[in-house]
């Protein structure tokens, strides 16, 4: 007793939330070894909403990430918490400051533009009648600035050439946008970057198709 020991962090990760995606590359690129506590969002009306997680996470949402002895909550806050306290482990912020505006730009417009607007709750109230062209109009909309964006500041990545945390964002998104069909033609640079990551390891490490809690008949 009296000795620190040093747990393994503890991510609460649904496996198609994009949410915990965004974490989770994040995690592995850095390759920090975490063990996953899965949130159903969806089973008995959800599991994020049961008395215990809301002491975890009181927005009731996924990931929440339990690293150093901290319980830590939204996704970018906890990004940004890994990039500052492990900034050696491949850094994913560029040194220049320019280009980390740059880097939260995208970051920002994904997170607070796009996500919440086709974000579960927002669906549910939305109604399943209206839901899809919802989520289509909303990421269409803030795809049309992204693409925008990422003209004049891309390089084989969002922000240049390396991987930054705005490429941690955008890859989960485009997964969303495809799943409400959203056509992603008008938006040749997300595509471009998207599929230049789509076999990066650590990218597919972080795919709701990895994760232990994806539906076997979804899992490759
Ligand atoms: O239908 C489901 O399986 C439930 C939830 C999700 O996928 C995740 C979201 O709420 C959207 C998102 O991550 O942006």
């Amino acid at each position: 007793m009296g000795d620190i020991v040093e747990t393994k962090p503890v991510l609460y990760s649904y496996w198609r939330s994009s949410c915990s995606w965004r974490v989770r590359i994040a995690l592995n690129l850095k390759e920090i070894p975490y063990d996953i506590k899965a949130v159903s969002l969806i089973k008995g009306g959800g599991e994020q909403h049961c008395n215990e997680y809301r002491e975890v996470n009181p927005m009731e949402q996924v990931p929440s990430l339990c690293i150093d002895g901290h319980t830590l909550v939204e996704s970018l806050n906890i990004m940004h918490y890994l990039e500052e306290t492990r900034p050696n482990q491949r850094p994913l912020m560029p040194q220049d400051c320019f280009k980390r505006a740059k880097v939260r730009e995208i970051c920002e417009v994904i997170s607070a533009g796009i996500q919440p607007l086709q974000n579960l709750i927002v669906l549910i109230y939305v109604g399943e009648e209206k839901k899809k062209e919802w989520a289509q109009h909303w990421i269409t909309r803030g795809f049309r600035a992204v693409e925008k964006l990422l003209s004049a500041c891309a390089g084989k990545y969002c922000v240049g050439d390396e991987i930054t945390l705005a490429d941690c964002c955008l890859v989960p998104q485009v997964f969303n946008a495809r799943r409400f069909h959203v056509d992603l033609r008008p938006f040749p640079i997300i595509l471009r970057i998207d599929r230049e990551l789509e076999n990066h390891p650590a990218f597919r490490a972080a795919h709701p198709s990895s994760q232990p809690d994806c539906p076997p008949e979804v899992a490759k």
